[in-house]
């Protein structure tokens, strides 16, 4: 392991039961990075999270973080974390909690500018188990970036929060991602992951289903949307349910079509071949939700 890698699993295997939650991941993370770890419910996130953050142990493989073992990390400093569990502590105030968060790290930032990232500084005197569900990620966020941590492991971090600490929220975390930290954060949030990951990994039933950028990830999903007019009448839906490599067909009220085709130059041949005379033809990739939705589906026909 070289210092630019943040995280390594090797082989790594969790079950619970016959159930393998984590099965057989083997992946590097990079310091710098920015990755999104996504998955449909019960993919595995979350016990990959807690393998990473040494809160459980693989049943065999390795995993590696900042050159040590999870915990040790955790121990040094090298990882700051923000989890969807837990409560807040009650009977303390925002700032007493930052404070007590920056007191416990070994390379602690000064308490003021931890508040003020995390937008909390007019919230600072506020009770901890008072606030908002959005305020409370903010905390949680603030909890995380409480010192100078190589890693931010974040799972699910922008729930509950409104637009404007969406954005405060990403542009705070591409900053880190710039100082040469590695973001890691698991969300159902395509399009967040869509507009901020350099690099998206998808688990499906606790394996690594894809790894890439987001590019990537839309163009192994092989799925083109062809869409175009037809002029004159209705056309024959059943005819275009019937050329090639076409998965699905929608046609508007106004005569639009929207076909989905994984393989666009055949359709688009044969719909010539059929005599039709498209206008406004498009042939477009899917967007990151879509494409998820055709690997995870994909994978659900091929492993039952
Ligand atoms: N403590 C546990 N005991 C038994 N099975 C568990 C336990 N924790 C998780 N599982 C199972 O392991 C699999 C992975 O769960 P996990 O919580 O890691 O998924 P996830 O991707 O985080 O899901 P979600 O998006 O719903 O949060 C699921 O089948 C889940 O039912």
């Amino acid at each position: 392991m070289t210092t630019t890698e943040s995280v390594v699993f090797d082989r790594v295997i969790k079950r619970y039961g016959d159930v393998r939650a984590v099965d057989d991941v083997t992946l590097t993370l990079r310091a710098g990075e920015t990755v999104a770890l996504l998955g449909p419910n019960g993919a595995g996130k979350s016990t990959a999270l807690d393998l990473l953050l040494g809160l459980k142990r693989p049943d065999s493989g390795t995993v590696t973080v900042c050159g040590t073992g999870p915990r040790e990390a955790i121990v040094a400093g090298r990882v700051g974390a923000m989890l969807q569990s837990g409560g807040l502590m009650g009977e303390v105030t925002v700032a007493e909690l930052v404070g007590l968060a920056c007191g416990l790290h070994p390379r602690p930032h000064p308490v003021p500018d931890v508040l003020a990232r995390a937008g909390l500084t007019g919230i600072a005197g506020r009770r901890a188990d008072k606030l908002s569900g959005g305020q409370a990620q903010r905390l949680r966020f603030a909890l995380a970036t409480a010192g100078d941590s190589d890693l931010i492991v974040l799972d699910e971090p922008t729930t509950g929060m409104d637009v404007t600490a969406r954005r405060a929220f990403w542009a705070t975390m591409r900053d880190q991602a710039d100082q040469g930290r590695t973001v890691l954060f698991a969300t159902h949030y395509l399009e967040e992951a869509d507009a901020i990951a350099d690099r998206v990994l998808v688990l499906h039933r606790g394996r690594l289903l894809a790894d890439g950028t987001a590019g990537e990830i839309k163009a192994s999903a092989g799925v083109r949307r062809v869409s175009f007019d037809l002029a004159g009448g209705t056309p024959d839906q059943a005819a275009l349910r019937r050329l090639p490599a076409v998965t699905a067909v929608d046609v508007s009220p106004g005569g639009t079509v929207r076909l989905r085709s994984s393989d666009a130059d055949a359709t688009v041949h044969a719909l010539y071949g059929l005599g039709l005379r498209p206008r406004n033809l498009e042939v477009a990739g899917l967007g990151l939700e879509q494409a998820f939705v055709t690997l995870t589906e994909t994978e659900e026909a091929v492993a039952p």
